[in-house]
């Protein structure tokens, strides 16, 4: 895996070392998280315009998900427009139709590896298999939006924290020329610097909802069996109690005598049986982008613009609003 997330992160490091213009964060992340994951699992890299095009579903598909209308079957039925239905049948109708064309004439390594394991394995059909499709969409509605919003944000913190970010690729510098997940041990700032990204921004501000199966008592009070549930991942994360100055962005609070000290209270891939089934994934693909971005390129606000805030669009990820970012190719200070 972390052979194709190196194509991908190569590929985005020097599309920014070489763009003469500003860039806007949000058209960075998305589509290639998107084309990253189809690559893995469908054995098939999309043209760049394809994979946008996804994206861009993928994307008013997840606005679509934030309006009340779209769980009514009435509602959406008599407004498919108005709920944002019809944004949620065009996004899965156009990724059902991709992904049975990338599947069917084999399907890379993950859908051989599937096959293997039918029962009849001639007989297996990748295309219309439900299981497979609906991990695919599990696949992007759990790490389009989580990734991109982390990349995002570190870029916020990147350009507020200039002489941050020269320590850091002051670090990075003493790394191979192409990290893997394997080097994040010799990078204690970079590592501290995630953390407190994930702490400061609370991207998954209340995890995602759960039922309980039974009654049970929590805290005081009667659950009873069937009551939706949420858990307040960013109350942790900003609780005074547990942080000193919580609202301030300081990853030296994970170092102790120039090593990372991680800390319980950061939970942004949830806590339990049903913990986030993606966390290694992503945690190899923020570094390898994070510290490969850092060795080649220096980022900064555009001319002239202000720099990015700490407000927040919040649905079920906390989203930090729009700005441009002007990157230069730069060896890394010595
Ligand atoms: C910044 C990165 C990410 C963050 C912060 C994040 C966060 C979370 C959180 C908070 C949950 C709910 C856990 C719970 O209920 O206790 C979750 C679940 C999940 N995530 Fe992620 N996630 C990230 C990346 C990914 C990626 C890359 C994938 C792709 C494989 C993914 C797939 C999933 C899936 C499938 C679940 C549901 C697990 C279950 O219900 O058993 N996530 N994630």
């Amino acid at each position: 895996m972390e052979l194709l997330i190196r194509t991908e992160v190569n590929e985005l490091v020097t599309e920014l070392a070489d763009a003469r213009e500003p860039v806007p964060v949000k058209s960075l992340f998305r589509w290639r998280y998107f084309n990253l994951s189809w690559t893995i699992v469908t054995g098939q890299r999309l043209p760049a315009a394809e994979a946008q095009r996804l994206a861009h579903l993928f994307t008013l598909e997840m606005s679509a998900l934030q309006n009340t209308w779209v769980n009514n079957s009435v509602l959406r039925t008599i407004f498919p427009e108005k709920s944002g239905f019809a944004d949620v049948l065009r996004y899965r109708d156009a990724v059902r139709a991709a992904f049975a064309a990338a599947v069917r004439g084999g399907g890379g390594t993950f859908v051989a590896k599937v096959r293997a394991a039918q029962p009849e394995p001639a007989a297996w059909r990748p295309e219309v298999d439900e299981d497979l499709v609906m991990f695919f969409f599990d696949f992007m509605n759990g790490g389009c939006e989580t990734t991109s919003s982390f990349f995002e944000w570190s870029m916020a913190y990147l350009l507020r924290e200039p002489e941050l970010q020269r320590r850091l690729r002051k670090e990075v510098a003493a790394l191979p020329s192409q990290p893997t997940l394997a080097h994040r041990a010799n990078a204690p700032l970079l590592r501290a610097f995630e953390t407190e990204v994930f702490r400061r921004s609370s991207l998954t501000p209340a995890g995602v909802p759960h039922r309980s199966l039974q009654n049970f008592k929590v805290g005081g009070y009667n659950v009873p069996a069937g009551t939706t549930l949420r858990y307040d991942i960013m109350g942790a994360h900003w609780d005074p109690a547990r942080w000193s100055d919580p609202l301030r962005f300081r990853p030296e609070r994970f170092l102790r005598n120039g090593k990372f000290m991680g800390s319980e209270d950061v939970v942004p891939y949830g806590i339990g049986l049903r913990r986030c089934t993606g966390e290694k994934y992503a945690e190899a693909y923020h570094f390898m982008l994070l510290a490969s971005l850092l060795r080649e390129v220096t980022v900064e606000p555009a001319p002239g613009a202000a720099l990015p805030t700490e407000a927040a669009s919040i649905g079920l990820v906390r989203l930090c609003l729009p700005f441009d970012v002007v990157c230069r190719r730069a060896p890394p200070p010595q």
